[in-house]
């Protein structure tokens, strides 16, 4: 809905439309910010009608950022009161935590469109908005009205701020501004930012109190002899040679988690394996300051030596991948499968060292997913930038790919994705390959992905120093259930599966592997008639287990089988009854198109 007549708002909301139905994007008419914005939503599928957010009521209301946060928006509550404004701050995977709203009319609006307390923002989610944007771009923007790609947001203009730690530039949050949509209001950028930079401050003062203590007692412990210590803050970390010398950062992320798994307790002990393979005694206390909780001190015993022989498997290389059992958590994707565990360990390594990598694996198995946190984690400032090689709109090579490859951003802390890398057709193949290994020199990450790794163009294969398989979903569904429930934390607030439906997902194919169980999901959410989703709410092409492809007319035959035996809860007799056919007809397709409804009738 149009909230407000301006010719810009009506030009805009023109091109978006068009850009929804034919990915046309006038460049002249729609700001570059926005541009990439709504290509990156549409790219991810997001709902364009309906804002379908994750929500997590509990989280950590004492966190430096909320803890800082606080004083600033009691500053602006008073300053817009009665207005129609409301500021918001969220953390940096856009999770809201604290809103306050100057009118009850804007207020009811925000809670209808979820941007509330406990509810995620982030463009992955509902696609272009200030929060969103400023998470994803890392820098200040504007989103009037229409600019938004979903509609239910149009009847509100936006602008937001990255919240950074000024001391190593990590992103921590944003801070938003929202107002009804109308024309332009210039003060919203420049209130938003003054709002941002005075949190930055508050949170300094925090961080340089909470350091001051964490030296202090690394101080304290270290004075008197040489045992290896090591203290773990949120931007900081101390250790001693005796202990620097023999850990990695792997080393310190997972001391770091055995630690907060002990909490409060005070020095308490654990025994914990190191990434090379030894064994590590722990003793752990947690390190307080005026501004809260700084981090740990862990004094360490080393239980184990490692053998020359384990020494020299255990280069940077291999420590990595050795333990295909261990999990290796990535931000925002869920499994714990080996084979999951080692592609997870050995992307996060080729992030880490920059090495140029192939990333082979059907459709929808997690290739860009896995670039994006695999470099999130290495603390870059900017996403990765994805090109495709196969133009989306003509499904033909895309033009002049080389010319894009060389305008995207490079250096450091830049990563460029190459997808479907054996569509390079082989004339560009020399003219793609100097481009990446021109961003490669600069420092970017380069990485190409495709269906499968013996399709590499030959002038391109220098390129990529490394190749990891992803696996298929039917090949790692002991991670079914996490996948489900991390998926469906993206299909909105509360939604949860009935115990039988797991069985019937384990036993489809996923030919579409995760990005067909996302949008199963999403799918059967949005059409289900309780609070969580029920066999008769996925889509009927789950309930047949054919392996070959379908005609259009066949695929339409066993929807309607499927809808009319899911109508009679399986009951095959009833079922044919309703479609005048006979039982033994109805048995015979069954077989035919492989239906696997839990038989009843
Ligand atoms: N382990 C995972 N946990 C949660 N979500 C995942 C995981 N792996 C992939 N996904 C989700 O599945 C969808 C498809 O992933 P992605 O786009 O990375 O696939 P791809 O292998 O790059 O596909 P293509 O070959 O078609 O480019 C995305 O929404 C992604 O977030």
């Amino acid at each position: 809905m149009l909230s407000d007549g301006t010719a810009r708002d009506r030009t805009i909301a023109r091109a978006r439309l068009k850009f929804l139905e034919s990915a046309e994007l006038p460049a002249a008419v729609v700001p570059e910010g926005i541009r990439n914005s709504w290509q990156r939503s549409k790219y991810l599928g997001i709902c364009t009608d309906e804002v379908v957010v994750p929500y997590q009521p509990d989280y950590d209301r004492e966190s430096r950022l909320v803890r800082a946060a606080t004083p600033v928006l009691d500053r602006l509550e008073r300053t817009l009161a009665g207005s129609d404004a409301c500021v918001i701050v969220t953390d940096r995977k856009g999770w809201v935590r604290d809103r306050r709203v100057g009118e009850k009319r804007l207020s009811a609006h925000l809670d209808r469109v979820h941007l509330a307390p406990g509810f995620n923002y982030a463009e992955q989610f509902v696609g272009t908005n200030g929060i969103g944007v400023a998470l994803e771009e890392r820098r200040p923007n504007v989103v009037l009205g229409t600019e938004h790609f979903n509609e239910r947001l149009q009847d509100v203009s936006c602008a937001a701020a990255p919240i950074r730690n000024t001391v190593t530039g990590r992103v921590e949050g944003a801070m938003n501004l929202t107002c009804w949509s109308g024309p332009a209001r210039t003060f919203m950028a420049a209130l938003v930012q003054e709002a941002a930079a005075d949190i930055e401050r508050v949170m300094y003062e925090f961080s340089s109190s909470q350091q001051r203590a964490l030296l202090e007692a690394f101080q304290q412990v270290t004075h008197y002899g040489d045992r290896p210590v090591l203290c773990l803050g949120q931007d900081l970390v101390l250790a001693n040679s005796a202990a620097s010398t023999r850990l990695t950062g792997d080393d310190h992320r997972l001391l770091h988690e055995a630690a907060t798994e002990l909490g409060h307790a005070p020095r308490t002990r654990k025994q914990v394996q190191l990434t090379g393979g030894e064994t590590v005694l722990m003793r752990c206390r947690q390190v307080d300051s005026s501004a809260g909780a700084a981090g740990y001190l862990l004094e360490l015993a080393f239980t184990e030596h490692r053998s020359d022989e384990a020494r020299t498997r255990a280069g940077s290389r291999s420590r990595d991948e050795q333990d295909a059992s261990r999990p290796w958590p990535l931000p925002g994707l869920a499994g714990t499968d080996p084979a999951w565990n080692t592609v997870s360990r050995t992307v996060s390594r080729c992030a880490r060292e920059r090495t140029p990598l192939l990333l082979h694996g059907e459709t929808g198995t997690g290739k860009s997913a896995l670039v994006h946190a695999t470099h999130a984690l290495t603390g870059a400032a900017s996403a990765p930038v994805i090109l495709d090689a196969v133009d989306p709109r003509t499904a033909a090579p895309t033009a002049d790919l080389s010319a894009t490859l060389r305008a995207a951003p490079a250096g450091p802390g830049h990563a460029l994705v190459l997808r479907n890398v054996d569509a390079v057709p082989p004339e560009q193949g020399p003219d793609v390959a100097r481009a990446l290994d021109a961003a490669a020199a600069q420092g970017t990450w380069i990485v190409g992905t495709l269906h499968r790794a013996q399709g590499v163009p030959e002038p391109l294969r220098h390129c990529f120093v490394e190749a990891v398989a992803v696996p298929a979903l039917r090949h790692r569904l002991a991670d079914l259930p996490a996948l489900v429930e991390c998926l469906l934390r993206r299909v909105g607030a509360g939604v949860e599966c009935a115990p039988e439906v797991l069985p019937l997902l384990r036993r489809h194919d996923w030919p579409g592997n995760i990005r067909q169980l996302h949008l199963a999901l999403r799918e059967a959410a949005a059409g289900r008639r309780t609070y969580r989703i029920e066999l008769r709410d996925l889509p009927p092409s789950l309930h047949s287990a054919g392996s070959r492809s379908l005609s259009a007319w066949e695929a339409s035959e066993r929807d309607t089988l499927v809808q009319a035996l899911l109508e009679v809860d399986g009951n095959k007799l009833l079922a044919a009854q309703r479609l005048g056919i006979s039982r033994t007809t109805i048995y015979r397709k069954m077989r035919t198109y492989g239906i696997t409804l839990p038989a009843r009738g």
